[in-house]
């Protein structure tokens, strides 16, 4: 089924019910208009017209495969999976929007910068890169495909909220999806709070 209610196109795939550590979810995987495969995992009935607990979560082979402590991405993929079975009903996209769009070898460029000492903007910065080059357009068209129209979302980044909203999509309100640091991850998360405008609570910040 190709959805056309935004000028994102996308292609439902494959989808089959996936148990988990977490709980059980159905797995759905879209790919986008340039063939790249975006996943979606939702839990329970997604239709109606309650806003639905959802997480975008973008790509971070690192934290998520190999549990890195330079950030906080593996232990906000399970305490979103965590939280959305709680609640009994929700979604997360997994979205393939690795360091923050510009790729895993320039993320790992970006890390041997921070390993010197700059902060994870100036690191971008230094490689000639942007900040952030993530746009929410698949994300949206994926929610619609879903039937999901107002979302509860997981996040501690206004950017993302406002990313999705100009897709069309209506948060409702914020669920802060905050990770206690640790010595590795304290500076990066310092760093998302004062120069991106994170919103994150000081106290768990070492
Ligand atoms: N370029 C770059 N990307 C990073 C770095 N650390 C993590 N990432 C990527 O950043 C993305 C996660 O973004 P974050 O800004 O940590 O969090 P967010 O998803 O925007 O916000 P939350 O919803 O609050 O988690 C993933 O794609 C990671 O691969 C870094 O130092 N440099
Ligand atoms: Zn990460």
């Amino acid at each position: 089924m190709t959805t056309e209610s935004s000028p994102v196109l996308i292609t439902r795939a494959a989808m089959a019910d996936l148990p988990t550590k977490f709980g059980h979810f159905q797995i759905i995987v879209y790919l986008d208009a340039e063939q790249k495969e975006q996943i979606a995992l939702t839990c329970g009935d997604l239709n109606g017209s309650e806003p639905v607990l959802t997480r975008l979560h973008s790509e971070c082979l690192t934290g998520d495969v190999f549990g890195s402590h330079r950030c906080d991405c593996g232990e906000q993929l399970a305490a979103a999976l965590n939280a959305i079975q709680q609640a009994g009903r929700g979604v997360l996209l997994y979205l393939r929007q690795e360091g923050r769009g510009i790729g895993l070898v320039n993320k790992i460029r970006a890390y041997a910068l921070q390993q010197q000492g700059l902060d994870t903007i100036d690191a971008n910065r230094a490689l000639g890169l942007p900040i952030d080059t993530r746009d929410y357009g698949v994300a949206a068209a994926i929610l619609r495909d879903l039937g999901v129209h107002t979302v509860r979302l997981l996040t501690n980044n206004p950017a993302k909220i406002t990313g999705l909203e100009e897709c069309g999509i209506t948060v409702s309100e914020r669920v802060p999806l905050q990770i206690p640091a640790n010595v590795y991850n304290a500076l990066y998360l310092l760093a998302k709070q004062l120069r991106m405008g994170h919103l994150l609570d000081s106290r768990m910040l070492l």
